[in-house]
Formats: C-alpha cells, sequence, structure tokens
C-alpha cells in the first residue's frame, strides 16, 4: 500500500470554511463506539479490525467498496429491541433499510417480526423462512398482484394506506376465501424534526388517510363494514432519524384518540396500535440516540396515560425500527484514490464509491463520520471532502470531516453506521457495480449479498 507523501491540504488550525463540522477530535485514531459496530477495534498494528478480522485482509478477499455487517452487533441490537419492548408489543424490524435472507433468518431466531414494503421484499422474506403470519405488508401503491401475493401467503397484517386499498384488499382476500387482518396508516399532523424527505406525517404528503379532517374514522367506518376485512388496528409512523419523543407522544395521543372515537362509534375497542419506526442513530459523534428500553418506557408510559384517560383498554403496541437495528452494525470500507488539496477551503479525498453505495448525504444532506482504518497516524488533521468517483458534483460521502494530513492514494478508510438505507438504496449510476454485504462475526466472514458483475449489467442490456 503507498504511503508517499502529497501536497498537505489545509489543516485544522487554518482558517476554516463554513460546514457541518466540530473541532477536530482530539484523537484521530480513536474510533467512537458510538458510530462504530461492536466488535470494531485498532489491533497492536494500528490496523482496524471487525470481529477480529483485520480490514486490509477483509479488502484483499472481498474488494472495495464494500459493506462489512457485524452480525453479533445486529443480534444484540434485535435481542435489545426485543427484550425492552416485552411481551406485550410486537418489534417488526423495517427490511426496506436493508433485507436479505441471511438478515431475514437472523430475525427470525432472534424473534422479531418484519415489516415489508414490496412483493420482492415478501418474497424475500417468505424465501428465508420469515413466518407469514409475522410479516407486515406496507406501502401506498400496493399493486393487486401484490395483495393477492400477500393474502394468498397469509401475511399476519397489511397496512391500509388509501382508500381505494381498503376495498382493493377486501375484495382479493374475499375472493381468496379468507378474512385479512389490517390496520389503517393514519397521518397524525405531526410535523417531525428531520429531513423533510424523510418525514412522514404532517398532512401534505402521499402516505396515509389524515386524521384531522375526519378521513381516518371514515377509513375505518368503511374497513369496519368490509367481510373480506378484520381491523385489528391503527398504524402511525412519523418520520425518520428522530431524536425527540415528543413527535412519538402526538403521535401517540391522537391514535388514541382516533380509537377513543372508534369505541364511541362502534362499540369496538381495537386491540391494537402500531407507532412506526423512525428512531435516529449516531452517525457523528455529535449525535446521542435513545437505548430501546428508554424508547418502550417512553411509549408504553404515553399509551397507558392516554388510554386511562380515555377509559380504554390498552392496545398490543407494536414498532417498526429499521435504521436503530441495522444502521449502526456496518461500515463502507474505501480504497483512497485521488487527493485534491484546495488551499484555505478544503482536501478533496476520492473514493473507489459513492453515490452509488451512499445516495443518503446527497439525498438528504446526512452526515457521517470517516476514519482511516489500514494503519494509525500522528499527522495533524486535514478537514476533508470524501467524494465518490461518478460523474456528479454533488457525489458526496461525507461532506466534512478530519483526517490525518499524510493521508495518501491507496490508504483504506471507512465510513461507519452505513448498515441503514445505503446498500438498499444503492444504484448502477455510471454502471457501477453494486457492491457486496460481507456478514462478519468471531473471526470469519461471508458475502451475504455479492458484488455486482458486468455480466450481471450486460445480461439486463437486452439490446
Ligand atoms: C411505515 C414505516 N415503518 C418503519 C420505517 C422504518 O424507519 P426507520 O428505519 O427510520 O426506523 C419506515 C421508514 O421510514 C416506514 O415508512
Ligand atoms: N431512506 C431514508 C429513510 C426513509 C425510510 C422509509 N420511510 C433514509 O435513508 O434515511
Amino acid at each position: 500500500m503507498s504511503r508517499s507523501a502529497h501536497p498537505a491540504g489545509p489543516r485544522h488550525a487554518d482558517v476554516l470554511p463554513e460546514g457541518h463540522y466540530s473541532a477536530p477530535p482530539a484523537d484521530l485514531n480513536s474510533l467512537d463506539p458510538k458510530v462504530w459496530s461492536s466488535t470494531v477495534r485498532r489491533n497492536g498494528d494500528g490496523e482496524v479490525t471487525v470481529a477480529g478480522l483485520e480490514v486490509s485482509r477483509l479488502a484483499e478477499e472481498f474488494g472495495t467498496p464494500a459493506y462489512f455487517l457485524d452480525e453479533a452487533d445486529f443480534r444484540e441490537r434485535c435481542r435489545a429491541w426485543a427484550d425492552a419492548f416485552g411481551r406485550n408489543a410486537d418489534v417488526f424490524y423495517a427490511g426496506k433499510a436493508f433485507l436479505s435472507r441471511a438478515v431475514v433468518r437472523w430475525l427470525h431466531e432472534e424473534g422479531l417480526n418484519l415489516d415489508v414494503c414490496s412483493g420482492t421484499e415478501l418474497v424475500t422474506a417468505l424465501d428465508a423462512g420469515m413466518p407469514a403470519e409475522r410479516i407486515a405488508f406496507h406501502g401506498n401503491n400496493k399493486s393487486e398482484a401484490e395483495i393477492r401475493r400477500a393474502v394468498e401467503a397469509g401475511v399476519g397484517r397489511i397496512v391500509l394506506d388509501s382508500f381505494q386499498e381498503i376495498v382493493r384488499v377486501a375484495h382479493i382476500a374475499q375472493e381468496l376465501g379468507t378474512v385479512q387482518k389490517a390496520f389503517i396508516r393514519v397521518t397524525v399532523g405531526v410535523e417531525a424534526h428531520t429531513h423533510e424527505f424523510i418525514a412522514t406525517a404532517h398532512e401534505d404528503q402521499k402516505f396515509g388517510i389524515g386524521l384531522a379532517d375526519g378521513q381516518a374514522a371514515e377509513a375505518v367506518r368503511r374497513a369496519l363494514k368490509l367481510d373480506g376485512l378484520e381491523l385489528v388496528g391503527i398504524h402511525s409512523h412519523i418520520g425518520s432519524q428522530i431524536f425527540d419523543m415528543a413527535g412519538f407522544e402526538v403521535s401517540a395521543r391522537r391514535v388514541v384518540q382516533l380509537l377513543a372515537e372508534v369505541r364511541d362509534e362502534h362499540g369496538v375497542e381495537l386491540p391494537e396500535i402500531d407507532l412506526g419506526g423512525g428512531l435516529g442513530i449516531a452517525y457523528t459523534s455529535d449525535d446521542d440516540p435513545r437505548e430501546p428500553h428508554e424508547i418502550a418506557k417512553a411509549l408504553s408510559e404515553i399509551v397507558t396515560r392516554e388510554c386511562d384517560a380515555a377509559g380504554l383498554r390498552v392496545p398490543r403496541i407494536s414498532v417498526e425500527p429499521g435504521r436503530a437495528i441495522v444502521g449502526p452494525t456496518a461500515f463502507t470500507l474505501y480504497e483512497v484514490g485521488t487527493i485534491k488539496p484546495l488551499e484555505g477551503l478544503r482536501t478533496y479525498v476520492s473514493v473507489d464509491g459513492g453515490m452509488s453505495d451512499n445516495i443518503r448525504t446527497a439525498l438528504y444532506d446526512a452526515e457521517y463520520s470517516v476514519a482511516l482504518v489500514s494503519r494509525t497516524s500522528t499527522a495533524e488533521p486535514m478537514l476533508v471532502r470524501v467524494v465518490g468517483k461518478h460523474c456528479e458534483s454533488g457525489d458526496i460521502v461525507v461532506r466534512d470531516a478530519f483526517l490525518p494530513a499524510d493521508l495518501a492514494p491507496g490508504d483504506l478508510i471507512a465510513v461507519p453506521a452505513t448498515g441503514a438505507y445505503c446498500r438498499s438504496m444503492a444504484s448502477n449510476y455510471n454502471h457501477a457495480l453494486r457492491p457486496p454485504v460481507v456478514a462478519v462475526s468471531d473471526g470469519s466472514a461471508r458475502v451475504i449479498v455479492r458484488r455486482e458483475t458486468e455480466e450481471d449489467l450486460l445480461r439486463l442490456d437486452v439490446g
């Protein structure tokens, strides 16, 4: 690996341009356990290991860029969520964050349920052996074929997202001679404190049925009349990467109010509520996420208090964490390519991936951390922007971070907390080959999603 010197970029002591960064960390070699998965360490030679495996060995065997997913950490997080919510609640892992057959098996073994939002996610779940009754099917525009497949498979719940869908699911269930358990997704009118594109409970957006204008009550009225449906509950999801519990509090209160209205009008107490996912994780050391037991306690207290006030039995609660389970369990490993110092500004560090393996920075202005992982360095911090190799100036992986000033082509750097919404939102832009996901556990590594090949792409082009 080359360690040749190159013209140094701006140092932290120089005037720093505007950006989202705080001061450089006291020690650039330290790995904050908030953002790295639980088995990540530096070994005696200064190289980073995960599950006991050196990153240079992993890069040699699996290539870069690649996602390395820490199985032990994933399983620990599943257990933490299951234990925190206990027997009177259900945890549905949101498969959109990252889904593969191995992940489905781990979830199954750890006793979690699964939320899918497309026919193909459903097929992946069933194929890997997730019992259908432990699957929830979401989506604002499920096709008839997808609904049929889900009902035929016997999924535990379909979350109804529109008036058309209420009728569609009921008809399909009746045609198939069954009764489908369902939730109605409502938009509770909460402005979640997160990026506009990932906030989902304000009224002016595509998901769910509005509460405030009485539409949700009307949806319940219609669903209760249809023979093909068994309405078991109300669903609300307020957005994603949320730290503040206040939004969940308002959401829970409004959902319980609807349950009370339904009881008053129909004499029916719906037995369940689903408060969705959306819990934030630490992408940088500045983020302070809540632990599952704090979240469980807060939600259960709110729901119990509101139900007591309304004279309702406390419903069974479900939650749907995706990011909070898989996000912190993986990092993306890249090799440094070109380095471009811009005096007085920052140094552009190009890696062998980019927006095709992590679109979140470009799409949501997401913040990430980065570290030099193939070695330690005592060089002073240099302000960098880690960019990809795509033909797009917005192709940014880490907008503002510090790396040692002796960084050189051939060094390996890693971006932590890329387990959620990176591989699952990866693209083939510029005919990039989507990277593999490698599960690491206890000194061994195995590919769970292989790297795409040129042949894969050429085969799609039937031209
Ligand atoms: C209905 C629903 N449930 C769960 C999730 C998972 O969210 P997160 O990964 O932020 O926990 C999402 C995505 O935002 C969602 O739309
Ligand atoms: N994909 C988004 C979150 C949306 C989740 C699904 N509703 C992210 O990366 O943050």
